[in-house]
């Protein structure tokens, strides 16, 4: 299977601080791999090395095995990775549909943006009705769907997503996983990073576990949700609570 990301022993040092401690791992081709952690355990820095806003401070990584180690995010975005934030910034005084055409712009060429493509994206994430609001005026959802809709927007063959399940309610939480699933099964590599882990696993076929900036367990959900050392860390339940 071809190797889309490969990340080659990667650090990245904040003065004393280590948020990415050899971090090493290759994603095949369309696989749908999920990062849970602890608050603060590095997975938005690790984002942020992948994307392109941050340098590591050593390691490489290479995207279709190409070394972009050191490309600027634009640069990385007309390549095909796409990312959505935790926190949207839509350009709020433009409609829904403008905010696509931007994104589209600055996307891969070719593959993501032209009209069409942007009403077929609107269409796949449930923002059609909105097509005219401005940004500004969405709900918390609608927001999560623009920020969806606009890394469609810019062809991504890899989409990182980070937390766009947070603050949901159930209905809508599922409404996303099956937005998230027409995507993977597209044919689009992902890489989610979320907190909330029922969504997360409707979705992923692997899970990755990271700690102090370190990957602790890499593997099929269940295996690694029963893992005994990521209940600890991730979920606060101490091995001894569970044999006592
Ligand atoms: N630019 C920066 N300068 C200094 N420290 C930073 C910077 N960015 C992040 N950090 C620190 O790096 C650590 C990892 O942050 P990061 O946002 O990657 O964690 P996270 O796992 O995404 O957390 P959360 O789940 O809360 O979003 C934190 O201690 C954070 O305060």
């Amino acid at each position: 299977m071809t190797t889309i990301l490969s990340l080659s022993g990667v650090n990245k040092h904040f003065g004393a601080l280590t948020v990415a401690d050899n971090v090493a791992f290759d994603l095949p081709e369309g696989q749908a791999l999920g990062i849970i952690g602890p608050n603060g355990a590095g997975k938005s820095t690790l984002f942020n090395l992948i994307g392109g806003a941050l340098s590591p401070s050593s390691g490489a990584i290479f995207f279709e095995g190409r070394d972009v180690t050191r490309k600027s995010a634009a640069e990385r975005c007309r390549m095909g990775i796409a990312r959505s934030f935790q926190i949207p910034h839509p350009f709020t005084g433009m409609s829904v549909y403008e905010n696509l055409l931007v994104a589209a712009a600055f996307g891969a060429p070719g593959s993501g943006g032209g009209r069409e493509v942007c009403a077929e994206i609107l269409e796949r994430t449930g923002l059609m009705g909105e097509a005219n609001r401005p940004a500004g005026s969405l709900t918390l959802l609608e927001r999560k769907r623009l920020e969806l809709a606009r890394a469609l927007a810019s062809g991504p063959k890899l989409l990182l997503l980070d937390e766009i399940a947070g603050g949901l309610t159930e209905a809508e939480c599922h409404d996303l996983v099956e937005t998230v699933c027409g995507i993977r099964d597209a044919g689009v590599s992902i890489i989610w990073i979320e907190h909330v882990v029922h969504a997360l696993t409707a979705v992923v076929e692997r899970l990755i576990v990271i700690d102090f900036g370190r990957i602790v367990a890499d593997g099929k959900p269940a295996a690694v949700m029963a893992d005994p050392l990521v209940q600890e860390i991730y979920m606060g339940i101490a091995v001894d609570d569970e044999t006592a």
